[in-house]
């Protein structure tokens, strides 16, 4: 995957060459570009925001820079292909912001599966719109939040964004077995976890765990996200009845 990332702030992004992701990028996994979208700028201020029409509090981005930035990017296209296949496979350009789709461990698997994603990050009281519609135009845009709050500026949503669709990517996470019972994978928030000592400040692991019967394992497992996301995040059940959030009825 190619990923590219336009910012004010870099240098924000240096903690992609560590860890999981750095070693990833080292793999030849993720190939990840930084752009400083004031060098898409002319004056001697390398200004990239100004004041809002219509008024109010606060800078808005000017929309050259990012057309700049963007065209440097984004495959050359013409009027004709509005609308052709190639639209359709060409990068995926996402803006956080407040006012975006939610971000969900869903959304993190389809990104997973794109060969190239562009994330925009807005600062100050956000990006001219004109950017979003004319590369609207030009492909696939999407504006993504990550959750009912205001942040300074996207970079913070872009780290947890890179890091969710990344560790998707196959290969850059060793065991992808971990992958697969995770909050949100089946729908429902994890079960807790334990691991040595079997008692710890009075505190022993739950019977089952030590067991050795794997269905009665699984059926506890199972109980506790039904459990855990009744209790914090109802939202997350299956609307009609809760029949098919019984245990499997193998684990007997
Ligand atoms: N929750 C979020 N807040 C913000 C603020 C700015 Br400014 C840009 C992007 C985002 S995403």
């Amino acid at each position: 995957m190619r990923i590219d990332i336009i910012s004010i702030f870099p240098e924000f992004f240096g903690v992609l060459d560590i860890s999981l992701l750095g070693r990833a990028r080292q793999a030849g996994l993720i190939d990840l570009a930084v752009h400083n979208l004031r060098d898409f700028t002319h004056d001697r201020h390398n200004t990239v925001d100004d004041t809002p029409y219509g008024g109010g509090a606060g800078m808005v981005m000017k929309p050259e820079p990012w057309g700049e930035a963007l065209d440097s990017i984004l495959p050359a296209t013409d009027e004709t292909d509005a609308g052709t296949p190639e639209r359709a496979t060409g990068p995926v350009l996402i803006f956080p912001s407040p006012a975006g789709e939610q971000f969900t461990q869903a959304m993190a698997r389809e990104l997973a599966r794109e060969p190239h994603l562009v994330f925009g990050c807005g600062r100050y009281e956000g990006i001219d719109q004109r950017v979003v519609d004319h590369f609207a135009g030009r492909g696939r845009v999407r504006l993504v939040s990550l959750g009912d709050y205001v942040l300074n500026g996207g970079e913070v949503a872009v780290m947890a964004m890179i890091e969710a669709i990344g560790r998707l990517i196959p290969g850059v996470v060793g065991n992808p077995e971990s992958l697969v019972e995770e909050s949100h994978e089946d729908g429902l928030l994890e079960y807790p976890s334990y691991t040595k000592p079997a008692s710890w400040r009075g505190l022993d692991v739950p019977p089952v765990l030590l067991s050795g019967n794997h269905g009665a394992i699984a059926a506890w497992r199972r109980q506790q996200q039904i459990d855990r996301t009744r209790a914090v995040r109802p939202d997350l059940l299956p609307a009609e009845d809760d029949a098919d959030l019984q245990p499997p009825a193998n684990s007997k």
